[in-house]
């Protein structure tokens, strides 16, 4: 059995990892911690944890945690998860971070779009953990910087064609949705009901957001060449999922049926990417609860644009999901252990 703590356990992507772990049967739960509600159970907090996970929740002090686990997920705040990586590794422990701060490679790019990275040595280290694109470097991984939400989307959804050089790298505009759940479950007045109950609003305009590094990087390694990328984000007033429309100028004529049989050839295998039929686009619904990523694809007749339509949902392939998939890589059990029987809603 796999002993493994959750850090930041009474945030979303925490809770969600437990209702993920719940049915993983190689992994066991030590340790939960959280930072307002520490002493309380976690089903206090969660009521629908009752009778599965019942312990209290600890303060962060990492030696502690890190005596009670073999992985830490760290489900934090980014420069609240460098705080503590370092002293998890330090003692031998393997980490996925669910946070933003070892992402980026570079902690220049990291200083200009966050702060002065405090353990930037790491940022050479950590694997950037996509498995589809980076199998083998995650599962020798000590430390993985699990995806952001919006960067996941759009990196699948651009993958195939920027591998295969079929796009002009220039030409990239990623709009993408998300649903509230991705601010994280800590009380902000924009987040409030009645601030995004009626509404629907771009926010992070103007190449300002702090995912265009990231998923500049990644685009940039798949191309080949550096890039960049206009990218604008919305919020939605749902729950959760997360649905990126993203549009690129192909470098020669491309058919519907080009690009389909691309994609259904590069995600041959994968549990996780479903390309679907020529034809059909996904929604956030297709995908609420579970691992997977669905991608549609089109070509606009008129301007000779492909448009990739991508959809997961941020708690899951964007997050927690995402993070169980690359323990499953770390440690060598099936891909899709605790993952395929996530809920399918109709
Ligand atoms: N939400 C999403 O869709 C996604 C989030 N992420 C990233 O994952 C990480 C976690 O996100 P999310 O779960 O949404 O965030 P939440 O705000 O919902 O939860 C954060 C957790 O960290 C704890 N915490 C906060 N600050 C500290 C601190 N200084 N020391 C110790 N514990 C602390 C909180 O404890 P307490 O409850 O006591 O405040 C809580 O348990 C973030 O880095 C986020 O950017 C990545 C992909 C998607
Ligand atoms: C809706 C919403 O607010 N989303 C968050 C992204 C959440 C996320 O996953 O960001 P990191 O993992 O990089 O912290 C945002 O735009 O900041």
């Amino acid at each position: 059995m796999l002993k493994v703590a959750v850090v930041g356990a009474s945030g979303y992507t925490g809770v969600e990892l437990l209702r993920i772990l719940h049915g993983h049967p190689e992994v066991g739960v030590t340790c939960v911690t959280s930072e307002q509600s520490a002493g309380k159970r976690i089903s206090d907090i969660f009521p629908s944890l009752r009778g599965r996970y019942d312990q209290a929740l600890e303060n962060l002090e990492p030696v502690r945690v890190a005596e009670k686990a073999d992985l830490i997920f760290t489900a934090l705040p980014h420069k609240a998860a460098m705080e503590v990586v370092p002293t998890f590794l330090k003692l031998k422990k393997r980490v996925v971070d669910l946070s933003a701060d070892y992402r980026l490679q570079d902690a220049g790019e990291y200083e200009k779009w966050y702060e002065p990275h405090m353990s930037p040595a790491l940022l050479k280290k950590a694997v950037y953990g996509i498995p589809e694109l980076r199998r083998e470097k995650v599962a020798g991984a000590a430390l993985v910087a699990n995806p952001g939400c919006y960067p996941t989307s759009i990196v699948l959804g651009l993958a195939p064609l920027l591998r295969k050089k079929l796009l002009d790298p220039a030409t990239i505009i990623a709009d993408s949705k998300s649903g509230v759940s991705g601010a994280g479950r800590s009380a902000k007045v924009d987040n409030l009901y009645c601030e995004v109950n009626d509404g629907f609003k771009a926010y992070g305009v103007g190449g300002v957001h702090r995912h265009i590094p990231e998923i500049e990087q990644e685009l940039s390694l798949l191309a080949g060449e550096k890039l960049t990328i206009s990218f604008t984000p919305h919020l939605v007033p749902m729950d959760r999922g997360i649905l990126s429309t993203i549009y690129a100028r192909p470098v020669k004529k491309v058919t519907v049926e080009q690009l389909v049989s691309l994609y259904s050839e590069f995600y041959h295998g994968e549990a996780f990417v479903r390309v679907l039929p020529l034809g059909q686009f996904p929604s956030t619904s297709f995908v609420r609860g579970s691992n997977f990523c669905d991608i549609g694809l089109t070509v606009d007749q008129r301007t000779g644009r492909v448009i990739v339509v991508s959809a997961i949902d941020n708690l899951v392939k964007g997050a927690s999901g995402q993070a169980v998939q690359n323990m499953n890589v770390m440690y060598g059990f099936p891909e899709n252990l605790g993952l395929e029987g996530l809920a399918l809603f109709p």
